[in-house]
């Protein structure tokens, strides 16, 4: 950052410049009372005029303005025009503008700016909104554009169409070069935000924008970070699409008329579209940051209710496992990041999710202190009860800081040990919700975290490598083959994908793609769920050959009444479009590992919730792949599944998932 003393004017004393001749002081110009005159600095605008060195800017700048009538600046234009060349040059200087360059500079006004970046070697496209100083730095440029480098369009920047007009004067000034534009402005201050937002998704047109701005604005521009003040929806678009630096101030007496403020030069050094997650449009980028930050005091989900359901805020929340109670304000940068990449928040996709998952693991303090928490499980719920209903229960005995709400149960992650001691004693063995269902409340077995990253037989990369990978977890309504093939080709080529349900599996022709796939996409997420990824047992090429049960027939019999009726609950409960989770005491579910003895789920032996889910119909694919396993080692899991009298239930038991979500 630059304070650029040198540029703010002597004192309102005639005094010679360096390069000019000693003049007669100027009286003070007829329309500005308020105007001091500033040093005698040579005007751009005249190089255009005359070649005489040191002609006087102040001078030469009022000449310019009422050389077509009188002209009267008007602060409604932000006509403020440049008394000092030095300070235009600077601005060139700051954009770098070398020879062969293509400028696109807004409100050329007396064309003294013009004039400098033709100096640099620019070519110049400028767009000026009033007709007669259109017209008159045209005249300048008459006699100082001999190469015919300038063309000045009357329009106004705020409705111009860069793509349609401007680029192809750029196209015909590069030719076959793929060299970007740049802008240089003394912009109106007036129009600043509306510039900033017009140009800088522009990266794939201009390489750097340069303006002169209010000073006021380009420090917030330039400077802000999350915790100041000056942390406004505008940062979060500018740091989105650029990197700003501020160049210098610029003291008010170096325009004229005299503004009530001073100006500061900021540069933009634009990012292309590969450094930012895919946009749906900037408009829609900056009216959801604006929605969160017009809730600043409310949390997230209430900021943005009017963009998407409440649950589809409570679902993003949860993927990316903050609580549902966060509020806009406490939302770091990335998080705006994120959303910047939806439409309505289908942002849980690919890319953009991962991009912010990433940015949340690695650059966010406050969120792993959930993660240390040792959570209370809730089972017995209802399918449709609301992560809200689960943190009003509780609440009231302490802070909530998490629910982590699974199909028919939840991990609820309290604040305080003894506020979480406190709910379990009181809540344990209550009707709740709206089909007053008696839900267990109990501390979880052990860290489910710890849990997952003990479940050493579950690890996929314990597993042998394979090339076939076993996909869970993924939307099983609406995945499609291609949905699938897409998430993973990005590895490597996919020679099969299965969908069996509500699990998959992912054949890559080379080894080594599906273990890149396989790190790549386990925990990832794919059309709004985070799905797991392993090595499947075997590949599927090998299964046909050994006759293992993986071949067309065996699939066939699978799917006869006869094996939909075998005693595996979670392939069941899906088929029904209800999972077995927490089903309760009444009916002894028995998924959670408890036999009879209540305790809770097993979650930690099988991968956390995720792992409930695998208790499926993939796990009887697994066990058929192993005769010697399906016959002799009929898990405990298993032989609990099947004492249980649970799944003897009719099937409309509860509304299907995606009606309760
Ligand atoms: C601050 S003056 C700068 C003039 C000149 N470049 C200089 O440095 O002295 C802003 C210029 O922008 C023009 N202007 C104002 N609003 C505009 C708009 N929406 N689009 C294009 N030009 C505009 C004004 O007429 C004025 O000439």
């Amino acid at each position: 950052m630059v304070a650029l003393t040198s540029l703010s004017p002597a004192p309102p004393r005639p005094s010679p410049s360096p390069a000019a001749p000693r003049r007669r002081p100027l009286p003070p110009p007829p329309f500005s009372r308020t105007y001091s005159p500033s040093s005698r600095i040579r005007c751009a605008a005249t190089v255009a005029e005359d070649a005489t060195p040191g002609a006087d800017d102040y001078h030469s700048t009022i000449r310019s303005l009422n050389s077509r009538g009188r002209h009267v600046p008007r602060k409604s234009l932000g006509q403020n025009y440049m008394l000092n060349s030095k300070v235009n040059e600077e601005l060139v200087a700051a954009a770098g503008v070398e020879e062969g360059d293509v400028v696109l500079e807004i409100g050329p006004g007396t064309g003294s700016l013009t004039a400098a970046l033709l100096e640099a070697g620019a070519t110049v496209f400028a767009v000026e909104k009033v007709r007669n100083v259109a017209l008159l730095v045209n005249l300048h440029m008459i006699s100082v554009d001999s190469k015919n480098l300038v063309q000045v369009i009357e329009e106004d920047i705020t409705k111009f169409h860069i793509r349609s007009h401007f680029l192809p004067f750029m196209k015909e000034k590069y030719q076959a070069t793929q060299k970007h534009a740049k802008v240089v402005s003394n912009l109106p201050f007036n129009v600043s935000t509306e510039v900033v937002k017009l140009l800088l998704p522009m990266g794939d047109v201009f390489s750097v924008v340069v303006l002169m701005l209010q000073d006021e604005t380009a420090v917030r521009l330039a400077d802000a970070s999350i915790q100041t003040p000056e942390y406004r929806p505008i940062s979060v678009f500018v740091n989105f699409y650029s990197e700003p630096e501020y160049k210098f101030r610029v003291d008010r007496e170096n325009f004229f008329p005299q503004p009530k403020v001073d100006g500061a030069v900021i540069s933009f050094k634009l990012k292309s579209s590969e450094e930012y997650p895919p946009v749906g449009s900037p408009k829609s980028f900056f009216s959801m940051v604006n929605s969160a930050f017009n809730g600043k005091r409310k949390m997230l989900r209430k900021s943005l209710q009017h963009l998407c359901s409440s649950s589809e805020i409570e679902a993003a929340l949860h993927n990316i496992d903050l609580p549902v109670t966060v509020p806009s304000a406490q939302l770091p940068q990335y998080w705006f990041d994120l959303l910047a990449s939806s439409q309505q928040f289908s942002f849980m996709n690919d890319g953009a999710n991962d991009f912010f998952i990433k940015k949340c693991y690695t650059d966010s303090g406050n969120r792993t202190s959930t993660s240390k928490m040792r959570p209370v499980f809730c089972g017995n719920l209802d399918y449709d009860v609301r992560i809200s209903e689960i943190e009003r229960l509780f609440g009231k005995y302490g802070r909530v800081e998490r629910v982590d709400l699974k199909t028919g149960f939840a991990f609820v992650y309290m604040e305080d040990e003894r506020d979480a001691e406190d709910a379990i004693s009181r809540l344990d063995g209550i009707d709740f919700g709206r089909k007053g269902r008696r839900i267990r409340v109990e501390w979880t077995k052990e860290d489910r975290s710890a849990g997952r990253k003990g479940s050493l037989k579950r690890s996929p990369t314990s597993a042998r490598p394979t090339k076939t990978l076993f996909v869970i977890n993924f939307d099983p309504i609406n995945t499609r083959i291609r949905d699938l093939e897409r998430h993973f080709d990005k590895y490597g080529r996919v020679a099969n994908v299965r969908i069996k349900k509500n699990f998959a599996f992912v054949q890559f022709e080379v080894q080594e793609d599906a273990t890149r796939a396989l790190e790549g996409t386990n925990g990832s997420t794919f059309m709004d769920r985070v799905i797991s990824v392993e090595y499947a047992l075997r590949d599927d090429d090998e299964r046909g050959e050994r006759g293992n049960g993986y071949s067309p027939d065996r699939r066939g019999r699978e799917r006869s009444p006869g094996r939909r009726r075998s005693p595996s609950p979670y392939g069941r409960g899906r088929e029904r479009g209800s999972p077995d989770y927490g089903r309760g005491r009444e009916r002894g579910s028995p998924d959670y590992g408890r036999g009879g003895d209540r305790r809770s789920p097993d979650y930690a032996s099988n991968g956390g919730g995720r792992g409930d889910e695998r208790g499926s119909d993939y796990d009887r694919e697994r066990r058929e792949a192993s005769p010697r396993r399906e016959r002799h080692e009929a898990s405990p899991r298993r032989e609990r599944r099947e004492a249980s009298p649970g799944y003897d239930r009719p099937p409309s038991r509860s509304p299907g998932r995606d009606e309760r979500d």
